[in-house]
């Protein structure tokens, strides 16, 4: 067998590895109820996901009556996670095919490793509670190195690529976090149609979209490394 382009392959979170729109969803509608905003549907929930809670958050707000003060959205934003945290894994699944897809990458000698927005604490929470975290050399979250140093900024991506061992990686992800980010390191990047693409999804900008997990591993194969 051709040995495999990619020494590392990084996978953002939500959106991408996992549908946790419907765990994510009602800890914002928690959220927006407490100020008496009305609930968002799901189907709009998907499109705030991608920059973590904060902006999460303010997105509803803003599509719901507007902003509110420094003080209540830091009330709010607590509420949030405290909801979120309480009920992390409750309908939260891979997406069909990951598990697989995994497997397959790991043993073609492939690195895998988690870069994603949400907060490093309930990143871990999740993937532990469905079992994955044995899976990769390294999660990093939005707040890891720092807020301003969440995706688009490379600084997790390139952090995780050294926690790897170093070599030839590329991106999975879902939105415009994800594909700016993989540019700002250097890596080609894999768009998923099924995430939470915060435009649409044609203009994501990847390297090649792929419908279905099943289709990555020949996808990857068909890159070459930056
Ligand atoms: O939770 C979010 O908003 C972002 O998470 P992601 O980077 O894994 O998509
Ligand atoms: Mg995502």
């Amino acid at each position: 067998m051709a040995k495999f382009p990619f020494d590392i392959v990084l996978f953002d979170l939500d959106g991408t590895l996992v549908d946790s729109n419907l765990d994510l969803g009602p800890a914002i509608n928690h959220a927006l109820a407490l100020e008496g905003r009305e609930q968002l549907p799901l189907s709009q929930v998907r499109q705030l996901i991608g920059g973590g809670a904060v902006p999460m958050l303010e997105r509803g707000l803003e599509q719901t009556g507007g902003a509110v003060s420094k003080e209540r959205f830091e009330e709010l934003s607590n509420a949030l996670l405290e909801h979120y945290w309480a009920h992390i894994a409750d309908n939260t699944v891979p997406f069909p095919g990951v598990l697989n897809a995994l497997d397959v990458l790991a043993d073609r000698g492939c690195k895998l490793a988690v870069c994603t927005n949400k907060a490093e604490k309930p990143a871990r929470q999740l993937i532990e509670a469905l079992g994955m975290t044995d899976r990769f050399c390294a999660i990093h979250g939005g707040d890891t190195f720092g807020r301003e140093k969440a995706k688009p900024a490379p600084d997790m991506l390139l952090a995780a690529i050294k926690d790897c061992g170093g070599g030839a990686a590329a991106m999975v992800g879902d939105s415009t976090f994800d594909v700016r980010a993989a540019r700002n390191a250097g890596c080609p990047v894999v768009t998923y149609r099924y995430g939470y693409n915060d435009v649409p999804v044609g203009e994501l900008g990847g390297d090649a979209m792929i419908d279905h997990f099943d289709e990555l591993v020949g996808t990857l194969e068909g890159l070459s490394p930056a």
